[in-house]
Parts: structure tokens; sequence; C-alpha cells
């Protein structure tokens, strides 16, 4: 298709590149591309570099910036990202031209010590420094102290080992792509733990209208992967409009139906509110908003505003 390399672009960190390997796996076996005619390049963004809690400098967007950038700036010819990492509303000229089908949405309990959330102790250390899943923890158990845990996959798991907290939460989609599951003490089902908006789907990023790369990475799009992850966007992308609060979402099919499942929450878990919305595909962005209105509706004027997160 492309005599040139094609470059890849992408966060440098495991994860990352191990989505950035999985999209260059897919390519070639798509396109009967050989493995030299891409090229990796790994980007450090903003959020690579901070130290302190994410909360504090606004959250989404941060992992995404530079890599957006470099695609605007033609460095790149298109860019893999997590999709919860990805602010609502993409850079003018950008575009996702395919989303891989998505991994195992759920949350994984990660314990040295217990073999799940309610057997842990009161006054156990919970390590995340999610704010939903911090607020998610202290709805169940408001007993249990929750402490901030950054950095990477491999770090946080580094924490826990040495006893920083009695347990911890990943998203079991990573530990999968990382060949971590072995690390994984329950996988927490979504009725319990409601994952973050587009948790386990892996986006690729292009300019809009750059028509080769366009076919090149638009079949691997998986359209019922896309439509979830539409809805789940289009419900916080109206949430996150004046400020930043825990908030869940999870879309997924029920035979042809689509049905969201939407939640916020005050960051110490002490107020919830949740709802479910189901429609046809085609209306996924209205099922979203819907879903989201009804919540700001019932939660109040203020509730938002008075909780200064993020959404991981
Ligand atoms: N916030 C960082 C981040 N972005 C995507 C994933 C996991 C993979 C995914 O959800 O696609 C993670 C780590 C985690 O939450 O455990």
């Amino acid at each position: 298709m492309q005599q040139k390399t094609i470059k890849i672009g992408t966060r440098g960190s495991p994860l990352a590149l191990a989505q950035a390997h999985e999209v260059r796996a897919r390519l070639m076996a798509a396109h009967g591309l050989a493995e030299d005619q891409f090229a990796i390049v790994v980007i450090k963004t903003s959020g690579d570099q901070i130290v302190g809690s994410l909360a504090d400098v606004g959250g989404k967007g941060l992992f995404t910036k530079e890599i957006e950038e470099a695609l605007l700036g033609e460095e790149i010819d298109l860019a893999v990202h997590s999709m919860k990492d990805m602010a609502t509303t993409l850079p003018a000229g950008l575009t996702i031209s395919a989303m891989l089908p998505r991994e195992d949405v759920r949350d994984a309990f990660i314990s040295l010590a217990y073999p799940s959330l309610d057997a842990v102790p009161a006054g156990g250390r919970i390590g995340t420094s999610s704010l939903r899943r911090q607020a998610q923890v202290k709805l169940r158990r408001p007993d249990l102290e929750v402490i901030g845990f950054r950095g990477n996959v491999q770090t946080r798991l580094k924490k826990l080992a040495d006893g920083v907290a009695d347990a911890t939460f990943l998203a079991c989609a990573g530990l999968r792509r990382l060949g971590l599951t072995d690390q994984i003490t329950a996988s927490i089902e979504t009725d319990v733990m409601l994952p973050a908006v587009a948790q386990a789907a892996i986006g690729i990023e292009i300019r809009a209208g750059d028509e080769d790369n366009n076919a090149l990475t638009g079949v691997l799009n998986d359209e019922r992967t896309a439509l979830c992850v539409t809805a789940e966007r289009a419900f916080l992308r109206i949430l996150d409009g004046s400020c930043r609060t825990p908030i869940a979402g999870l879309a997924e099919f029920d035979g042809d139906v689509l049905r969201l499942r939407g939640q916020i929450l005050s960051p110490d878990g002490a107020r919830e509110f949740s709802t479910v919305k189901s429609g046809s595909p085609a209306s996924a962005i209205r099922l979203g908003e819907d879903a989201a209105r009804e919540l700001l509706d019932r939660a109040g004027p203020g509730f938002l505003s008075s909780s200064p997160a993020s959404a991981t």
C-alpha cells in the first residue's frame, strides 16, 4: 500500500509500547506488510513528567498532547492511544480512524494478602490515584483508607510488593496486554465497580482527510467497540463540560441494543448517582448525552463543581 516507512507515535511506557506493537502486528497481518516498514516513534508527553496528583493538573489530554502535535506536524503518520486517556474533544484536524476490539473492561483487584475488596479488614489501605476508583471504594467500604498511588503498572505493583498499600486496582485490559494477568487477584464485576469511560479500548488517531492512512488503519476498526466508546465519550463530554468529578461509564451490546450505564460520585463516595439508558446503536451519542443530563439533573447544581478531579 505505502512504500515509505509508516511512523507510529506512542508514549514510552511498557503498556503504551505493547499497544503500539499490537497495532503494528494487526496492520502487518491486514496488509501483508513487514515489520521494517514501520517505525515506532516514542514521544514523551506532559503526563509522563508529572510526579504529583493528576487531579491537580487537569487529568485528561496530558498523555496525548505532544503526540497529537507530532501528528499535526506530520512527524508521525498515526498515533496509538488508550481511549480512556483521551480528552472528549479531539484537536481540530485530527480524527479517530479505528478502535481495536475491546479487551476485558473490568478493573482488577490486586492484593498480596486479601482475596477480595470485601476481605480487606477495616482501616486497610487501598492505593489508587484514580478518583473514580477512590470514590467507588469509599462507597462500598467507607472504613478503608485510600492513599495516592501513581506511576505505571509496574511501579504500582512494586509499591504493593513493598507494602505501601494492602491492595490496589488496575484495569484488567492493561495487565492482559502486558502479559501480567497472573497478578490479578480478582476481576471486579462491572456492577460492583463500573469502569472508566473507554476503559480497555485502543484507538488509532490520524490527520482528518488523510485518505492513505485512513484506508490503512480503517480496516482494523471494530464497529461495536467504536459505538460503545462513542456513547461513553458523549456521556463524559457533557459531564466534563464544567468541571471534573469521579465518573464511570460503560456501554455494551445486549443483542442489537446498546445499553449504557453511567455513574457519578462525590470523591468521598458518600453521594452516588447512576443510570441506565438503552437504545439503537444509531443513537449512541444521544444515549450518552441523555444519561449525563439525567445525572446532572438529579445530582443538582454544584455537585460537579464541588469536586476538583479527573476520571481515570
Ligand atoms: N490511567 C492510565 C491508564 N490508561 C489506560 C490504562 C489501562 C488500559 C485501558 O484501560 O485501556 C491505564 C492503567 C490503568 O487504569 O490500570
